[in-house]
């Protein structure tokens, strides 16, 4: 397929999507299945198309003057894979498959609008609802803030010391283009793509299924090492999901004492038992009782509370989400984020740590559920957290508060990530 061709069938997604109100990568398998001729790389392009219009949907919507699929395609490629207007006019010209060209009125807009010029909502590429949270937590730096999250992200691994080091992994997979991480010790990155381009299939490298790495966003690697579980202890990861973080932490503790990994929903859980054996992790149980964990009360060294939140931090790679959230989806998780909080608490041992993360940028999910849990809970206090980044991590530089830590593509290069560790007084 020319570009015209792979340009009319992301609109044609983007249409999809916003007729029957569904996920891109949902939309995105449909067309692929209905359109079998298409080939890895067509796929892959489509893909990019897609998701870069959702990145970038209001800037896309301003500089062309319009919002609809079609404008939010044609502008992926003006914002993101260096075309023009002149240039898409001659690739376009004479392709059957092609989209209809670029209107004079469409033209027009093009050459008369600059993004500079564009309200801060638009240049950072959100809803207008968003504007307040992200203000609060980023103050003068939102409109960098959110646009960096508009962008394309990288691939990160982490590389499982239980069986492997970073090294052997980048000699192994050098081909990739992967190198060591900025910040996290056990990290690896693989810069984000290019225009077509797509991400290798790490997952079918020799490596990974020998459990030499997982595919893990860097900023949580980094919330895993914060953590600072240590061999011999007692850790209950209380929303474990699939296991990213209960790997990481298995590693770190060198499979030496226990992990109880919980998540009150088993589906989550259950892609967690291939992962534990293929990384050769021994010290590990997967709980789908909270029942079962009553009897660890006042008994744990660590406990980490890894939230259901918004996900506003992991907006590069799902930007249909960022459309989708709404304020009343924000207040249902912070109602979650209190109640998991109490809950999962009573576990920590008197001297013990709990270390509470989530995956969202908004500080009312973050330092505001911190602050209101020691009002609540005073036999808790905040560690220092700048201190205890500077322990774990031999660089980088997050934003710092007494509450915790934030974590964003501008500032660290991850994904949007808080971290906070709280000690229960002795
Ligand atoms: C951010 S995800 C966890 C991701 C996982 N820790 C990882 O690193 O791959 C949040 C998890 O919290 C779980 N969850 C939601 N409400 C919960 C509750 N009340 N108790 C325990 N887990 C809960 C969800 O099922 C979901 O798997």
């Amino acid at each position: 397929m020319r570009l015209g061709g792979r340009l009319a069938a992301a609109i044609e997604v983007l249409s999809d999507m916003e007729k029957r109100h569904r996920p891109a990568a949902d939309a995105l398998k449909d067309w692929g299945l209905s359109h079998r001729f298409a080939g890895a790389g067509d796929r892959a392009a489509i893909g990019n198309i897609v998701y870069d219009a959702l990145r970038r949907r209001r800037s896309a919507a301003w500089q062309l003057d319009e919002e609809s699929p079609r404008a939010a395609a044609f502008g992926a490629l003006l914002l993101e894979w260096g075309e023009t207007a002149d240039s898409l006019d001659r690739t376009l010209d004479g392709d059957r498959f092609a989209p209809e060209r670029l209107s004079e009125t469409e033209k027009l807009a093009i050459a008369s609008r600059k993004l500079i010029d564009a309200p801060d909502v638009v240049r950072a590429d959100i809803p207008d609802w968003c504007q307040p949270h992200l203000e609060r937590s980023f103050g003068e730096d939102w409109v960098a803030e959110a646009a960096a999250l508009a962008a394309r992200p990288p691939l990160d691994l982490r590389v499982n010391r239980l069986q492997s080091n970073r090294d052997r992994v980048l000699a192994d997979i050098s081909e990739t283009g992967a190198m060591a991480s900025a910040i996290s010790p056990n990290g690896i990155r693989i810069p984000p793509i290019e225009g077509s381009g797509r991400h290798p299939n790490v997952q079918v490298e020799p490596a990974f299924q020998k459990g030499w790495f997982e595919i893990q966003d860097e900023g949580s690697q980094i919330a895993a090492t914060l953590a600072s579980a240590k061999p011999g202890m007692q850790v209950l990861d209380f929303c474990a999901g699939a296991g990213g973080k209960t790997l990481a932490l298995a590693a770190e503790m060198e499979n030496r004492g226990q992990i109880f990994a919980y998540d009150s929903d088993k589906s989550r859980l259950a892609p967690i038992f291939d992962r534990l054996k293929r990384a050769e992790t021994r010290n590990v149980q997967a709980v789908t009782s909270l029942n079962s964990l009553d009897k660890l009360e006042g008994e744990l060294d660590l406990v980490l509370i890894d939230a259901p939140c918004t996900g506003s931090g992991t907006w590069r790679r799902r930007p249909d989400a960022k459309w989708r959230l709404s304020t009343r989806q924000l207040d249902v998780r912070i109602g979650e984020q209190a109640a998991i909080l109490d809950n999962a608490a009573r576990f920590v041992k008197p001297g013990g740590r709990l270390a509470y993360v989530t995956c969202s940028v908004f500080a009312e999910e973050n330092t505001d559920q911190v602050e209101a849990f020691l009002q609540r809970h005073p036999d808790f206090a905040c560690v220092d957290q700048e201190a205890l980044w500077n322990e774990r991590l031999e660089t980088g530089k997050a934003r710092f508060s007494a509450s915790g830590i934030v974590m964003s593509p501008l500032t660290t290069g991850t994904d949007g990530f808080f971290f906070a560790a709280l000690e229960r007084r002795a």
